[in-house]
Formats: C-alpha cells, structure tokens, sequence
C-alpha cells in the first residue's frame, strides 16, 4: 500500500513535550537517585516519574546462582576466573578455571607515576589473587560512553560484580590526562539508593582504576598505547579484556581492526562490544561481519542492543520455560495474535544525525523488535547456553514472511518547536507499524502486529499475547455482543512500569451471574521493592560472564536484514511518503487499517 502524502490528520491533542536538554532520553543518567533525573523529568514527562523498582534481588540471585555454577565464585567482592574457552581468545596459553594464584603485577620502570600509585593502592592486598580484567571503553568522550556506560561500569564495581583487580581504560582522540576523564565521568556515577553503603570510598576507589588513553588519529599507535598500559596493570596475571566500542559507526572498522592487530591479550579471553546500528542494509552489514570475522571469532563478538537488557525480555523465556501454565498455549492453536509495542513520548533531538540517517526500522525494529519476536516465537531450546538459545532464534528469524509493502505504515512526527531535527525535511520514519508472519507449524497464521514510535502519547513497552475465544462458551449470554472485550490476555510490560498482566473472566461477587474482565496483576513495584539496574549493567555482566544469548550472532544478523533489507528498499524505490502525526498524539491513523486487516485491535493507549 502507497501511504498517502503527509496529511495533518490528528488522533489526540495531547500538548506537546517541553523538552529542554539536547541528550535523547535513554542517554539521561538513570532517574531517581541522581540529581540530573529532574532533565529526564522534562524530557520523558510522566515515563520517568515512575518509580523504576523491580528484582534487583532476584537478578542478583540469579547471578550469583549462574556464576557460582559457571565459576564457582561468589561475587562480592570476587575474584573473576578464567573459564575454559576454546575458540574466544587469541591466547597460546589458554588460561583455565580454578588457575593457581598468580604473580604480583610487574611495573615497568616507564610507568607513569599516576598509574604506580593507582595500581598499588588499588591492587592493595588482592595482588596476585586471581586474573584481571581490564575494559577498555573506545569512544570515551562520546555521549553513550559517558552517560551510559561509564555509570553502568561503576554500577557493577559498587555491587561487587567486577573482579578487584580491574582495569577501566576510556580511550579517545583527545588529549586527556587520567585526571580530566576520572573528573568528566565522576559527573555521571551515582550510586544506588536501596544499599548505598561507603558509596564516596566506592567511587574513589574506581575512578582510581580508571585511565585515559589518548589513541591520537592512528588507531594502530593508539591501541598499542593501549595495549602497554593494560599490560601494565595485568603485570604477569592471567589477563581478560574487554573492548566496548563505543564509536560512530565510520569508525567502527578502523578501531576494531586496530585493536584486533594490537590489543589483545594473549594470556586471556578478548572480547568486543559493539554498538548498533549494525550496518545500514543486508550488504552493508555483510561486510562489515566479514571483516569483524576476518580479525575476531564470533564468540567474541558482542552485538549489543541496551533494550535487550530489560527484565521484560528475560522474562519472556522464565515465564514460558519455568512455568507449566503458558507453554502449552505458546502455538496458533491458542493464540489469535501477539502486539510487541514500543512507544517512546520522546523525539529524537540529540540523535539527528544518527536518526536520521538510519530511522526507526533500522533503529528499532531490526535489532530490538525482531530478537524479542525471534525469543518470544523460538522453540524450547536445549539448554540456557547462549548458542543453543541463539539456534533457535535465528530459525524463527529465517522463518519471518516476506514483508509487504501493504502490511506496513510508516509516520514521521511533526513538531514546529524542534529545530534540531533534520529528519523532518526528509522521509525518514519516526513510527513504523506492520504485521508479521512466522511461516513455521507452531506460528502458521498468527499475525504479529509491531508498533513502534518516538514523540508518541505515551512511554510504552509491551508485548500483548491475545488468545482466541473459549470454544462453544458456556457463558456467551453473558458476555454480551463485544466478545473482544472478554479476550484472554496475557501482558508482559516493560513501561510505564514493570508488570506483568493477565486478563481474565470472572464472575461479580453477589447474586446472579455476571461475567466481569479482570486483571490478575503482578506489579513489580507492589512485590519487589528493589532498585532497577540499568539495562547496560545487566549486558557488561553477561558479557563478563560470556553469556551471549541476549546479543545477536551473525546469522542472526543476516536473517533480520533479509526481512528488513526487502521492504527498506521498496520503501526508497517507491518514495512512500510516512503518515504525519502530531508530537504527543498516537500516531498515524494507518495503523488502526492495519491492525483491522490483520484481525487485531490494538490495546488502548
Ligand atoms: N548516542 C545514542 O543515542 C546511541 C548511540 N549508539 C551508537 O553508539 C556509538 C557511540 O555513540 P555516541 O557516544 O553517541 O557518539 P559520540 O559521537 O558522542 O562519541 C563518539 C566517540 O567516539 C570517538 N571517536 C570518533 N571517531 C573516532 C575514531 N576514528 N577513532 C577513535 N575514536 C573515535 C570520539 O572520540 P574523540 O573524543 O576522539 O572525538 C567520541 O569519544 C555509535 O556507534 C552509535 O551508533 C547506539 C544507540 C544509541
Ligand atoms: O537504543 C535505543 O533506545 C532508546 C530507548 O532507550 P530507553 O532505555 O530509554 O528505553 C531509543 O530512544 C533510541 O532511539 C534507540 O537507539
């Protein structure tokens, strides 16, 4: 289907969003226990003046449980080891579990005062305890670096996630001392507020294992550099590495090439984080694989996608595979139609040239929107290994219809108040609605209808499973002529707040026999009164722990673009001009058409 030119059509009239600063809201340091949270107040409007409370403790547990069962260390504070990894690592002597305690680390008579000092009041008492892990952030200056990253590196260090010996190198073009980073991410580090015990002293102590690393405008001197300066933490221990590449995506090949040739240790695992968006198009991001491939195994690889770290998403597997009362119905046989929404009330100001190159398809849906179909629809996997989960994934993405060009609405935001947003003088889509199909036994004929936008209404994230109607329904007098309204639902709920949902038909207490809809309610706030983690803590620590189930591998790269890659296309061939909608509102009227073709009626905003 042509969409239509832009027309002024509007759903609701919600006033606009007062926005104020030029970092798009996921950027804006978690809200709650840091003061910069009243900027998220105005950006995001009532998504963050929810309290974010959730299983902290459980995650925790769940943690300490997989690590002690991995590497039979308790994590507070622990030591990392080294877990048997075949083909992770350039290493020539492979370092294994339970390694015999190590040296204390050499300095070299070169060594900069400033890293001496750090080095022995860091390593204290724990020297020669155990391996390193040094986590080098490339791209330390950026905005991601320093409002997302950094914090969530001082996260895991404050709940004792990361080993005593470890090493936080940001490395960037600028000419910084050690000081001048510790100074600019010491503005971003917050503690949490549910155990802040010697937070200050927590601080200290990690900022002074924090370094700076100019790389200058050769990658290879500069990941040399690098490579020293590691090794000089890392002394004679067993040596793990990690390399977060948070860079723009022109130089994302030069540093990974760079720091495959020249910063890896040989004495350890390495592994490498890389940021979305991964590639433009099918060919782009073949390329690109390839040559990450051409320096890196694939088990070194860590595609991250922050939105994947969300309870929610772990939620999806827990609730199916830990549970006897969902999985029998996980198939077409009890399930009318699945809605993933993702909604966001924010624009995309402080991300115009990201954004608007990409857009929303590639932003959101390639990565995020499609992994949480691939978990939701896989088969039961053989175990919770990371490639066995990634198998299963990556069949339910090969098993994705071709899109059609009829099954798809795009929009684009209108706000006269947003200057910075040069996507408006363009067709990049700010919202992207359309019906998928998995053509395999379990999901033959179960549409799933997505939705995406930004500059919406509401901050929304949800998956909503509709199962079909109770067959011959003894109770259908009862129930009234909208049997939609006594749909069976089950919904598992991100924003605006943690929840999960599920609807079900009662009966009025009193006399008589009505039917009532109602919810059973888990509201995470209401059971668990912890503090959320940030979704990029949760990923640094699988990353640690080598768990790769929630990042994606390159087949299953290549199986999303092969769904996306098609429609993109056709969409730029044909010019499809998105559906304008108003800042605040819901969204183009096209998707409503597009839930009533499917069968599906959307859930209310
Ligand atoms: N910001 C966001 O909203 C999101 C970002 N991402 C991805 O994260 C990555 C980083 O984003 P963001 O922090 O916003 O970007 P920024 O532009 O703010 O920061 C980029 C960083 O990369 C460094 N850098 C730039 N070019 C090179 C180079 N050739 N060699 C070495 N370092 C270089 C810069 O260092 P220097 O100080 O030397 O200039 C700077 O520290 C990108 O890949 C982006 O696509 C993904 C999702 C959301
Ligand atoms: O990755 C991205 O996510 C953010 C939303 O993140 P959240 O943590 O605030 O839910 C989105 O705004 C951005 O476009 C996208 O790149």
């Amino acid at each position: 289907m042509l969409l239509p030119p832009p027309s002024s059509a509007v759903i609701s009239a919600a006033p606009p969003i007062a926005r104020s600063s030029s970092l798009p809201c996921h950027l804006l340091p978690t809200p709650q226990y840091h003061p910069v949270a009243s900027k998220c107040l105005i950006n995001c409007a009532a998504s963050v003046t929810t309290p974010r409370v959730c299983g902290l403790k459980i995650w925790i547990l769940k943690k300490l449980r997989k690590n002690i069962k991995r590497h039979g260390w308790e994590p507070k504070p622990r030591m990392l080891e080294v877990r048997d990894s075949l083909d992770e690592t350039t290493s020539d002597s492979q370092v294994r579990e339970s390694s015999p305690p190590s040296t204390q680390p050499v300095l070299q008579t070169d060594l900069e005062s400033s890293i001496e000092s750090s080095l022995s009041s860091a390593y204290g008492n724990s020297v020669g305890r155990g391996s390193s892990l040094c986590i080098a952030v490339i791209g330390a200056t950026g905005e991601l670096a320093r409002n997302k990253v950094f914090p969530a590196l001082f996260a895991l260090y404050y709940s004792g996630f990361l080993p005593e010996n470890v090493g936080i190198f940001g490395y960037s073009r600028k000419d910084l001392s050690d000081e001048d980073l510790r100074n600019i991410i010491a503005a971003t580090l917050t503690c949490r507020v549910d155990h802040h015990e010697n937070c200050g002293d927590k601080m200290d102590a990690f900022l002074h294992r924090t370094y700076h690393i100019n790389g200058g405008f050769n990658n290879n001197d500069g990941m040399r550099k690098l490579n020293r300066r590691m090794e000089q933490i890392e002394g004679h221990l067993e040596a793990n590495r990690i390399f977060y590449l948070s860079v723009p995506q022109e130089a994302l090949l030069d540093v990974s090439v760079s720091l495959a040739d020249n910063s890896q240790t040989k004495r350890g695992w390495n592994r490498v984080i890389i940021e979305k968006p991964f590639g433009f198009d099918a060919f782009s991001s073949y390329k690109l694989t390839q040559s990450l491939l051409s320096k890196f195994q694939e088990t070194q690889l860590y595609r991250i996608d922050h939105l994947l770290g969300k309870d929610l998403i772990e939620n999806i597997t827990v609730l199916r595979f830990s549970n006897l009362v969902f999985e029998p119905l996980w198939s077409r046989t009890y399930i009318k139609n699945v809605q993933v929404i993702l909604s966001e009330e924010c624009g995309v100001e402080g991300q115009g040239r990201y954004f608007s190159q990409y857009g929303i398809i590639r932003d959101i849906v390639h990565s995020h929107i499609l992994q949480t179909i691939a978990l939701f629809a896989m088969e039961p996997p053989v175990s919770l290994d990371g490639e066995d989960i990634r198998n299963e994934k990556v069949k339910v993405l090969r098993s994705i219809r071709k899109l059609d060009l009829g099954d798809v609405v795009l929009g684009q935001y209108k706000d006269s108040t947003d200057k910075n947003s040069n996507f408006m003088n363009s067709l990049t889509p700010t919202f992207f609605a359309a019906a998928l199909y998995i053509d395999n036994a379990r999901w033959d004929g179960v549409p799933f209808l997505i939705k995406t936008g930004v500059g919406l209404i509401k901050h929304r994230v949800e998956i909503r499973i509709q199962f079909r109607h109770v067959p011959g329904n003894l109770y259908r007098e009862r129930i009234g002529h909208n049997i939609d309204l006594t749909t069976n639902e089950l919904i598992l709920r991100d924003q605006p707040e943690e929840a999960i949902l599920l609807k079900v038909n009662n009966k009025v207490p009193g006399l008589g026999l009505q039917l009532d809809a109602s919810e059973l309610n888990l509201l995470y706030r209401d059971k668990y009164n912890v503090e959320m983690p940030d979704s990029y803590e949760h990923l640094l620590l699988d990353v640690i722990d080598g768990d790769n189930h929630l990042f994606m591998r390159s087949d299953e790269l290549e199986a999303a673009w092969s769904i996306l890659t098609p429609i993109l296309d056709q969409i730029e061939e044909n010019k499809v001009v998105p559906e304008l909608y108003q800042i605040g509102g819901r969204g183009p009227v096209g998707a409503y058409y597009l839930g009533a073709k499917h069968g599906v009626r959307w859930a209310d905003d």
